[in-house]
């Protein structure tokens, strides 16, 4: 053979060798090894793993329920979960790209993880393309640079301060109860898509709160975050190709153009000089909004449904707040069944279904032998969903469940466990318990007969058609 063509052929068979081993020999080793303890999947498919199976089932979840008291929506809102908790078990191996992902569903080994502070844990790598709506925040750092973050999000979201903006969170509900009121008229019932007016709501508490503006202000960066998150969502169920983002594909010329957009607005921070404080704006605005948005929007459609409830939370408002005196930062404490109903909320209707870690080292988790780089999926939908945690009848709406102490930490933990916990836990808890409260003591709620209950995914758990319910004035 000729020595230029076997210096050309040389090359292309070590790369060649190079991909087999990385994208066929390492993943079926490490199949191997999980199978060997037991523990099975979908299995490996060369390069993207089971993205394709797992945007088909997503694409064939139709969650369209008559039933309104279908509280079932791990099968609508985590299909590929659902599909292989099923078939394989609780704790199954399924491939994201050539990375494996071990779902894990046992509190204890939840908790394990989570809580974890030897350094055996960290963040899965963000996926590049989350980075214009996360941004380098908080959520996305890992090691000392998270720590510091995190020390000054402690202070700036202390309880103390916290309370110090309940009449900031009052004074934003009561604009948008007096907006109901115009759009009511004269008329005793009326219908709103609750869904959209509380992120606006939400929208504004956080502008309000942690930057001191307001909803019409900050209206441009969320308009700006909104279509970011139809493109991050679009990528998310694709396996994240290396340097493909920097294709001027249609999508990602948009999202070039969204995330300029995004840091002109949020420009009068550059005269800080600090990027990092722009990122974590980014960050704030949009787990500020979103998350508790939701919330709120499921609290008040359980309400609509459960008269029981609802009229029972209303006594108690009543009882701590009197008949028009709004909530105050001393007194929610005593509206404990309006918290017990958030946390019912919470629990069918987290907003975020999976908290991903992966391991740093090889690592000992309950009685499986775990690699170096594994990605750990905790189904936190699935364990507030587990009948053998909350019974038999674990998808029925009963807030009285949070009268009883908590079986085990990790068997409900919508914000998290550990020192990664939800930085804004206390924030979304008391801006949640004064707009539920300030909203039933005024009005009851009913559910419209327009209303179709279809939960579905969108970052954050979320009702497809919107949440229409009838407002009557009491
Ligand atoms: C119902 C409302 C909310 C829910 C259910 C929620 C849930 C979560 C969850 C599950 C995590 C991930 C924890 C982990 O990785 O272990 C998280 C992290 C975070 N959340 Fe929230 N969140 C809510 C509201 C908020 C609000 C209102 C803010 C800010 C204003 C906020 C800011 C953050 C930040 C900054 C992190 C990252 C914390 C860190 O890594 O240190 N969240 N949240």
């Amino acid at each position: 053979m000729p020595l230029f063509l076997f210096l050309v052929l040389l090359p292309l068979l070590v790369i060649l060798l190079k991909f087999a081993y990385s994208l066929i020999w390492v993943p079926w080793k490490i199949q191997r090894h999980f199978q060997r303890q037991g523990v099975r999947g979908p299995g490996y498919r060369p390069i993207f793993g089971n993205a394709a199976e797992i945007r088909r089932l997503y694409s064939e979840a139709q969650p369209k329920s008559p039933d309104l008291t279908d509280n079932d929506v791990v099968g609508s809102v985590t299909p590929f979960y659902y599909r292989w908790s099923r078939m394989y078990g609780k704790n199954f191996l399924y491939w994201f790209g050539p990375k494996p992902r071990l779902a894990i569903a046992d509190p204890e080994m939840i908790k394990n993880v989570l809580m974890n502070t030897s350094g055996s844990f960290g963040r899965v790598p963000q996926d590049p393309l989350s980075k214009p709506l996360f941004a380098q925040g908080l959520v996305g750092l890992d090691g000392d640079q998270w720590a510091l973050h995190r020390r000054i999000a402690n202070q700036a979201f202390s309880l103390e301060r916290i309370q110090s903006w309940v009449p900031d969170m009052v004074a934003s509900i009561m604009k948008r109860l007096e907006k109901w009121e115009d759009s009511g008229g004269e008329r005793d019932e009326f219908e709103i898509d609750v869904h959209k007016e509380l992120h606006e709501v939400s929208a504004d508490v956080i502008s309000r709160t942690a930057f001191g503006s307001s909803f019409e202000e900050g209206k441009r960066i969320f308009d700006l975050q909104e279509e970011q998150m139809h493109l991050f969502s679009k990528a998310k169920r694709s396996v994240y190709i290396p340097g493909f983002r920097f294709l001027p594909t249609k999508d990602n010329r948009e999202r070039w153009r969204l995330e300029k957009e995004t840091r002109e607005s949020d420009g009068r921070e550059e005269k800080l000089g600090v990027e990092e404080i722009i990122d974590e704006c980014k960050t704030f605005y949009f787990a500020g909004k979103e998350t508790t948005a939701n919330l709120l929007t499921w609290v008040l459609l359980l309400l609509a449904q459960h008269h029981e409830w609802q009229t029972k939370a209303r006594e108690e408002v009543i009882r701590v707040c009197g008949f028009d005196r709004l909530p105050q930062a001393d007194n929610l404490s005593d509206l404990k069944l309006v918290t017990m109903i958030i946390n019912e909320t919470l629990r069918l209707y987290p907003p975020a279904t999976m908290i991903m870690r992966q391991t740093l080292k090889r690592v000992k988790l309950g009685n499986l032998d775990i690699p170096a780089k594994t990605q750990l999926h905790s189904a936190l939908i699935a364990v507030h969903h587990d009948p053998e945690i909350w019974g038999e009848d674990a998808n029925r709406f009963n807030p009285l469940r949070f009268t009883e102490p908590r079986k085990h930490i990790a068997s409900f933990f919508p914000f998290g466990l550990g020192p990664k916990i939800c930085a804004g836990q206390n924030l979304a808890m008391v801006e949640a318990k004064i707009i539920v409260a300030t909203i039933i003591q005024r009005y009851s709620l009913t559910l419209s007969p327009t209303y179709v209950h279809s939960p579905m995914l969108f970052i954050t758990v979320q009702p497809k058609y919107g949440a229409q319910i009838l407002l009557r004035r009491i």
